[in-house]
């Protein structure tokens, strides 16, 4: 185990877990099978190849992140919780901006005692104590980037540093609700420290997954959707009386890694306001058919069914805005992160108000890769698809991109104005693919006559959206930028009477 410091931290504590330093070795000894859900590698390596070396880009990234996460305004994600108000002693008060450089020893005795109660993380790091999955390491600021080992590390003074905007988050994710699927109070506790990415990122994957008796715990309900590679159930969680939404897998037909991958991605992007929010927790049920998580339920309806209740007359472009503030947030996050979704559709948007879309949030993460991670094309074609990967046929081998998110996005928003598809496959040999794609090659000076209503800045984004030339696409930061701002329908002449 070793310990590095970070230059440069602002009042903030970085949480580094033994899993840091043992995942990539751990990785690195994982068979390199093919997955049948599309990817080569189920675990792809993080390269770094000592141990001194991962460390130092591990806390490097999450210092990164870190600044990432705050520039979203999502809550900052931080290592443990902080007492909230009344949990903390009177003798320290609220106002006090905790010294970067403060060690453990000087706070106050039951301040501490009561933390350390309640969060069970604050251990001073013993031998023992090392190999323990538990065992958090806060790093504190120093002038230089180093790496010590085990024995010095444990000599090292830990410090307590929280900026108050660290502390109000803390103090909320402290306050959260119960997660669900767990039963005991240590559970409880721990999850409620879940809106951190660092305990996330670094315990998670080697946990190990739950055998729960699906009837004890849940009242399983009716079916919410199926996708091909299982279905989700809306259950009521026995204990809490909380409705709350499980997401399947098949046990035969799905590959471990597979479902770990996937809950991974999800639980490490819930803190993510437009990402659905996963409960921590892998589980298969009790008769082995099928592995599952828990994520919250969204009681209205998927983008699709609200489109299609509009019958083809679309959501307007009010609502159109609304939708895309929150999705291109949550997709810009997944980029900024190197993450591709792969496989944004109207049903993986979840809308979770009756009629003013102030609630969006993205769901399914099954297909999420890295950037640049090689995989086998294995899907069947949608309305989604961009034209690169129409062109591609089965078990072909491609390399994940950012700019197919943006194609669906193009197709989602035109989908959402005007309440229908602009073609079925981005294939020449679809009539209005092909119209639209010599119009973009100038080929044709019309514009095929669906795409009249937009205005000039609204065709600007279909051009670099549904553009072949993936590299000329837009960022989602771009499509984020356009679409608050610009009108995106012609305005209509209205004919002044004459008297
Ligand atoms: N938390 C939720 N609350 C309510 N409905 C949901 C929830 N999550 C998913 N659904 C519905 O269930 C459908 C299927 O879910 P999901 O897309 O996660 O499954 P999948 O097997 O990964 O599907 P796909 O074929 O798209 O890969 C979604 O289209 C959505 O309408």
């Amino acid at each position: 185990m070793m310990i590095v410091s970070t230059p440069n931290l602002p009042k903030t504590s970085i949480c580094l877990t033994v899993e840091d330093f043992t995942e990539p070795l751990r990785r690195r000894s994982l068979p390199k099978e093919e997955s049948p859900r599309s990817g080569l590698k189920p675990h792809d390596t993080l390269g770094a190849d000592d141990r001194r070396q991962s460390a130092c880009s591990i806390a490097e990234r999450r210092i990164e992140e870190h600044r990432k996460y705050s520039s979203y305004g999502i809550e900052a994600p931080t290592p443990i919780g902080i007492p909230s108000e009344e949990q903390k002693s009177p003798e320290r008060s609220p106002s006090i901006t905790y010294n970067t450089r403060q060690p453990v020893r000087s706070l106050s005795a039951g301040w501490k005692e009561s933390f350390r109660r309640k969060l069970n993380i604050f251990r001073r790091p013993s031998p023992s104590s090392l190999s323990s999955r538990s065992t958090q390491h806060f790093l504190s600021p120093s002038p230089e980037m180093s790496c010590k080992t085990n024995q010095e590390s444990v000599k090292m003074k830990k410090s307590i540093s929280f900026s108050e905007t660290t502390r109000n988050a803390l103090r909320r994710s402290f306050r959260h609700k119960n997660v669900p699927a767990c039963s005991s109070e240590e559970d409880r506790v721990s999850t409620a420290r879940r809106n951190s990415l660092f305990v996330k990122r670094g315990s998670v994957t080697m946990e190990p997954i739950k055998k729960v008796d699906l009837e004890e715990v849940y009242t399983v309900n009716k079916q919410l959707g199926t996708g091909r590679f299982g279905f989700i159930k809306l259950a009521e969680h026995k204990q809490s009386k909380q409705r709350i939404a499980i997401k399947f897998f098949p046990r035969p037909q799905t590959k471990q890694a597979d479902f770990v991958r996937e809950y991974n991605y999800s639980f490490f992007l819930s803190p993510h306001q437009n990402i659905i929010d996963t409960y921590e927790g892998m589980f298969q049920s009790s008769d082995d058919t099928a592995y599952f998580f828990v994520q919250e339920f969204c009681p209205r309806a998927s983008l699709r069914e609200a489109v299609e209740a509009t019958n083809q007359a679309g959501i307007g472009e009010a609502n159109t805005k609304k939708v895309f503030a929150a999705v291109l947030s949550a997709i810009e996050f997944m980029h900024d992160e190197n993450l591709v979704h792969r496989n944004l559709k109207a049903e993986n948007i979840l809308i979770f108000d009756a009629n003013d879309y102030s609630k969006v949030k993205v769901t399914d993460f099954g297909l999420t890769r890295k950037v640049d991670t090689t995989v086998k094309y294995l899907e069947y074609v949608n309305n989604y698809h961009a034209a690169e990967l129409c062109d591609t046929v089965v078990n072909e081998k491609l390399v994940v991109n950012k700019s197919t998110d943006i194609w669906a996005l193009g197709i989602i928003f035109f989908y959402c104005m005007k309440g229908k598809f602009p073609w079925q496959k981005a294939s020449i040999m679809c009539k209005p693919y092909w119209e639209w794609e010599q119009w973009l090659k100038r080929k044709n000076p019309a514009l095929p006559k669906k795409f009249n209503p937009f205005s000039e800045k609204a065709l600007k984004l279909f051009k670099k959206s549904l553009t072949p030339r993936f590299k000329d696409r837009w960022t989602a930061k771009d499509m984020r930028k356009c679409l608050a701002k610009e009108k995106l329908l012609k305005s209509v002449k209205v004919a002044v009477p004459y008297y």
